[in-house]
């Protein structure tokens, strides 16, 4: 077990780490000479283990790009700033150039340090990023294009068990004519002490972070207005019933200007203390800001184990347990809602049984309950087969799944594209990371907002299957938005 080396407040590089960085950089730059491209480099050292949202707060402002992880299924944290290297792609293909890109980088990484090899998930350098819903984003949404996944140059990777641990490391792509002694000087004045960051609250402890309400009251802008997305709901079920396709998710903007900045962190804050069991992510990139707290993970690629989740169906929260307890009945007991669940676990177990040997899902989903509604919800697992795939193959394969998108995908997604009439830019989308072995996790990015100084678009969708009723769409659409109107102090 590494013990961390830094005194809190003396300097985070000593002089024998700052010499072990530029013998890895010069190292990387001779192998980038001799094949003649370019070389990752990385350099990592353990920290005394620190809160996730304490780092992300103490050095997220020193580059354009970064982003904060903490997932739902180990409490595991990644916070990411600046990039080393960036990989995008367009169109249908986005996914798998990034992977091909991916492989070739990390083919022949130079790696030094002392890495905390206790880390259960995510070791060595990692690509983090996401994907948008669909290809062709617009200019609204262009800091969040149809892929965009980076190496980061500073990457702070903890975890809370076996043992509390973090990882600092540091990443530089060097190409053949670059100055290793300057990356590497370089890469530690990155990585040296901002002022301590404050204090912030596990979501467990302590009282929720202040609230905030933006002064003027802020404006709202529904896109499109209730009435003409019930209106679409309408259509959307005249289709299923003309035998068109059998599910598809309709999903609306809320804009929102609040005259005064929204203040991020803060927002991070309150949806940590409030959706402690979600998976809380917050990219950043060009003074745009996409965060969320999503229950929902679209897969989890650890050791030779795949998980992924189906989550759809849903009800609301009863003000009381007798209430919540109808609800969860109505939730449990409705062919039409079960009919909108099984849809989504017959195709997540479909893709994994192209790569693994064996696919497992309890015969009835459990329901989940989120402070604001509560959800039908079946874990379906895999184990890879001989043939070993990474997770992006299983991103490719499974995105969007029809919690998401609809069912059958192609003519639902056609129907969508015409109709929906909005750009989900990542909403709906996924965010996540994998390491040098195609290990990772990635999370559908729902529960979300795209947030621009004063300027918010939160998003919210639901499963239209036949039998859906556009006002009790409309009112779930309206729970779900409410996590995020209530983090940005809105609400
Ligand atoms: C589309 C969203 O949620 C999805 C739709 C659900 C449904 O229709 O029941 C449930 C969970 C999510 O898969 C959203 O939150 O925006």
């Amino acid at each position: 077990m590494p013990t961390p080396t830094t005194a809190p407040g003396g300097p985070l590089l000593g002089p024998t780490s700052r010499e072990a960085l530029r013998a890895v950089c010069r190292r990387a730059v001779e192998i980038a000479r001799q094949r003649r491209r370019p070389v990752l480099a990385s350099w990592a050292t353990p920290l005394p283990h620190t809160d996730a949202v304490a780092l992300w707060r103490r050095w997220r402002d020193r580059a354009d790009r970064s982003l904060l992880w903490e997932s739902a299924w180990d409490r595991g944290s990644l916070v990411a700033v600046g990039a080393a290297h960036v990989l995008t792609g367009r169109g249908t293909g986005r996914i798998a150039s990034v992977r091909d890109s991916w492989q070739l980088l990390i083919q022949d990484a130079v790696a030094g340090g002392r890495p905390v090899v206790t880390l259960p998930t995510g070791q060595g350098p990692l690509l983090v990023g996401g994907f948008s819903f669909a290809p062709g984003a617009t200019a609204r949404t262009a800091p969040f294009p149809d892929a965009l996944m980076w190496v980061p140059t500073l990457q702070l990777r903890s975890s809370p068990a076996p043992a509390p641990t973090t990882e600092l490391r540091l990443n530089a792509v060097v190409h053949p004519g670059d100055a290793p002694d300057q990356i590497a000087a370089f890469l530690a004045q990155l990585a040296e002490h901002h002022p301590p960051a404050p204090p912030t609250h596990r979501p467990s402890e302590g009282p929720p972070p202040p609230r905030r309400t933006p002064a003027p009251p802020a404006t709202r802008h529904e896109l499109p207005s209730a009435g003409a997305w019930q209106d679409l709901i309408r259509r959307a079920v005249h289709r299923i019933g003309e035998g068109a396709f059998e599910k598809v998710v309709l999903a609306r903007e809320l804009r929102i200007v609040a005259g005064t900045p929204f203040d991020i962190p803060a927002a991070v804050e309150r949806l940590r203390h409030t959706y402690p069991d979600a998976t809380l992510f917050a990219v950043e990139n060009s003074g745009h800001t996409f965060l969320g707290a999503t229950p929902e993970y679209l897969v989890r690629l650890s050791g030779r184990t795949v998980q992924t989740l189906g989550l759809a169906g849903t009800a609301p929260r009863g003000a009381t347990p007798e209430d919540d307890a109808a609800f969860e009945r109505e939730l449990t007991d409705s062919a039409k809602l079960r009919h909108e669940h099984d849809v989504v676990v017959h195709t997540l177990r479909d893709a994994l049984r192209t790569s693994c040997s064996r696919v497992t899902a309890p015969p009835s989903p459990t329901v989940l309950k989120l402070p604001n509604v509560q959800h039908l919800s079946t874990a379906v697992d895999g184990h890879l087969g001989e043939r070993d795939a990474g997770i992006l193959e299983f991103v490719e394969r499974l995105h969007p799944t029809p919690a998401l998108g609809g069912h059958p995908k192609a003519p639902s997604l056609d129907w969508l594209s015409r109709h929906e009439g909005l750009d989900r830019g990542w909403y709906a989308g996924v965010v996540g990371w994998t390491d040098a072995a195609g290990r990772g996790e990635f999370a559908v990015a729902i529960r979300s907002a795209l947030v621009r100084a004063d300027m918010a678009s939160l998003y919210a969708g639901c499963g239209i299957v036949a039998g859906s009723e556009p006002a009790a769409e409309y009112a779930e659409s309206c729970a779900k938005l409410r996590p995020m109107l209530h983090a940005l102090g809105v609400e």
